[in-house]
């Protein structure tokens, strides 16, 4: 077996805690911790901070001064106090038992959830990430003899229902197989033997670097979301970047949880970032209680949530980004098409401007670090579809949608430019939708997609989804232009065949792009019932212009009783949307011949 650097095997065999330089602490500025006594301390080693233990990372070196981010309360830490290196970078811990867990941002797991809505986990706690006593039925996928090398299967272990949880060939080891063992097993316990030397199902893996992949692929699927108005007007790609950028109680939260239950994605990793604990609580109380709309099993068997509040300790929001996108990553190297939700990206950019302070850095635009741009690209450019290392062939992806939230509801502000730059699809929630109630709260004129997955919608779901979606958003346009004329000089200003334009304007925008989260039937609509409410409108725009060209009043046509119709499109049964869709077709079409 051959291994690169052993400092930095992903093989875990075993707890190796081990103090590498030993310091003592010297200032303290909130989470910013400065050591000095740490001569051969690197950046970003994992550092324990006082007599608690405190978790740290080091982010700063100057001569002789180490300066740390810890990620823990450091109230009560005094100056004088040990400060303990340990050698290594902040890793994650990654094997069977991920899925369904409730982890704080270093991936502690957060067993108690109090009534008051805070989450309480003791400081310097170290529990293992991963449970090291239960045993996983593993099956091996190699026999003694195969040549095997990074990234191929060794076997899999059954992980919840819906997933099978691919155990792989760690980074770094390649050789023949010479013992397997078919057994149950711990996370710890030696699963198969490369070349004499033992590789368990345990993997750790730095949280700051992108893991390697065989090849990029283009992205031409989409993630199917359920919303109607992303599906149709503002697709994001299978392994692309969304963000949802909007003001205070404009909806990001409903809506990244809407995505995280309905979107097709295989698993999902959610990271509640810097929010309010109650906010949170609501989240991981309600998540273990859904079930998956396509399994009907547990929706926590293929979840991951990790939960970091604004009462807890700022630089832990950094380290609960980076450890939901590695987690994220180590289920696509399975070939999982992963979703990574995250919100709010902009508490963790408030974090980083609050350690950048601190450090006594020169401020760039807003206060926040010049390296604030840097830091967002790194993150969202870990989205993609890839294909796998290793054999079997395999193809995965992740795909990454961070809420913004700019204060004042302000786009300009640099979170959302930033992260506008870098992400290929941009929901702008809007606080007067939010006001009207019009849910979800996308803007159609401001939001946009720049996947072009066309391709893929015309021949999966029907070959007018295409000519059909550019005529909605054409509509949605130039009803959004008439509404200004309307607004100045009343609708009567408007010539019949605009009034025909509004209506349809009206129909788009509240019997299709609206959709409530809370309703159990319309929370999440799948496409082929979309295309068929699409066509439902588009026609009925039809027969009310061939009604107008045979000299029926405008008023009669705009208020014709049968429009109220396309308000129940949303309360079709699943199975029939296609007759359905044909029967009111045809009823508006009669409706609108006799008048
Ligand atoms: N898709 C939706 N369907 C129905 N109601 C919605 C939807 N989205 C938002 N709402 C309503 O708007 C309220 C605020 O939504 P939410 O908490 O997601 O906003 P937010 O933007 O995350 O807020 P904050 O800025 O506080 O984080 C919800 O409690 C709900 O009443």
């Amino acid at each position: 077996m051959t291994t690169t650097d052993p400092a930095s095997r992903e093989s875990w065999s075993g707890n190796r805690r081990v103090a590498t330089d030993s310091g003592r602490v010297v200032r303290i500025s909130g989470p910013v911790v400065s050591a000095t006594g740490l001569p051969h301390t690197r950046l970003f080693d994992v550092v324990r901070v006082g007599v608690e233990q405190l978790l740290g990372e080091v982010i700063k070196i100057d001569g002789d001064l180490v300066v740390t981010q810890v990620f823990e309360n450091t109230t009560g830490l005094q100056v004088g106090e040990p400060v303990e290196a340990t050698g290594e970078p902040l890793y994650a811990e990654l094997g069977p038992g991920l899925l369904g867990a409730i982890l704080d941002g270093t991936q502690r797991p957060l067993q108690n959830l109090s009534t008051d809505g805070a989450l309480y986990i003791a400081r310097g706690a170290d529990p293992p990430r991963l449970d090291r006593d239960l045993r996983w039925d593993f099956r091996p996928a190699v026999d003694v003899g195969d040549r095997v090398g990074p990234g191929d299967l060794l076997g899999s272990v059954p992980e919840g229902r819906a997933i099978e949880h691919r155990i792989l060939v760690p980074t770094g080891v390649s050789g023949v197989v010479t013992s397997v063992r078919p057994e149950p097993s711990t996370i710890l316990d030696p699963v198969v033997d490369v070349d004499g030397h033992p590789v368990a199902m345990l993997r750790r893996w730095p949280l700051r670097r992108a893991r390697p992949v065989a090849n990029r692929l283009p992205l031409t699927v989409p993630l199917i979301t359920g919303q109607r108005v992303l599906d149709l007007l503002f697709p994001v790609a299978r392994g692309g970047s969304a963000i949802i950028p909007g003001g205070f109680g404009t909806g990001k939260t409903v809506l990244e949880q809407a995505l995280a239950k309905f979107s097709t994605a295989d698993i999902v990793v959610y990271v509640g970032c810097g929010e309010r604990g109650n906010e949170l609580t609501e989240v991981l109380e309600e998540f273990p209680e859904l079930s998956d709309p396509r399994t009907g099993a547990p929706l926590m068997e293929r979840t991951v949530l990790i939960a970091n509040t604004s009462n807890m300790p700022v630089a832990a929001r950094e380290a609960s980004i980076y450890s939901g996108i590695t987690i994220a990553e180590y289920y696509r190297d399975q070939g999982y098409d992963v979703a990574m939700m995250a919100d709010s990206t902009s508490r963790w950019g408030e974090a980083l401007r609050e350690v950048s302070s601190r450090l006594e850095e020169m401020p760039a635009e807003d206060g926040y670090p010049a390296y604030l741009a840097t830091r967002l690209a790194g993150f969202y450019e870990r989205a993609g579809a890839v294909t796998c290392l290793g054999t079997p062939e395999r193809t995965g992806a992740v795909t990454i949608v961070g809420a913004v939230s700019p204060a004042g509801g302000d786009f300009s502000e640099p979170i959302t430019q930033n992260s506008l730059r870098l992400a290929g699809c941009f929901w702008a929630l809007d606080t007067a939708l939010s006001r009207q109630r019009h849910f979800p709260a996308v803007n159609w004129l401001r939001s946009f997609s720049q996947y072009g997955l066309d391709e893929w919608f015309d021949r999966e779901i029907g070959s007018d989804w295409s000519p059909l979606r550019r005529w909605a958003s054409a509509a949605l346009q130039d009803e959004g232009a008439l509404q200004e004329v309307v607004s100045l000089l009343g609708v009567e200003a408007l010539a019949a065949e605009q009034r025909i334009t509004l209506r349809i304007g009206q129909a788009l925008r509240e019997d299709l792009l609206q959709q409530s989260s809370f309703d159990d039937l319309d929370a999440s609509c799948p496409p082929q019932r979309l295309l068929a409410m699409l066509r439902v409108i588009h026609e009925t725009g039809a027969a009310m212009r061939s009604a107008h060209q045979r000299g029926v009043a405008i008023t009669a046509i705009t208020s014709a009783a049968v429009l109220t119709e396309l308000g129940r499109m949303r309360r079709w049964p699943p199975d029939h949307v296609d007759d359905s869709a044909t029967r009111l077709i045809q009823r508006i079409a009669e409706e609108m011949s006799s008048l």
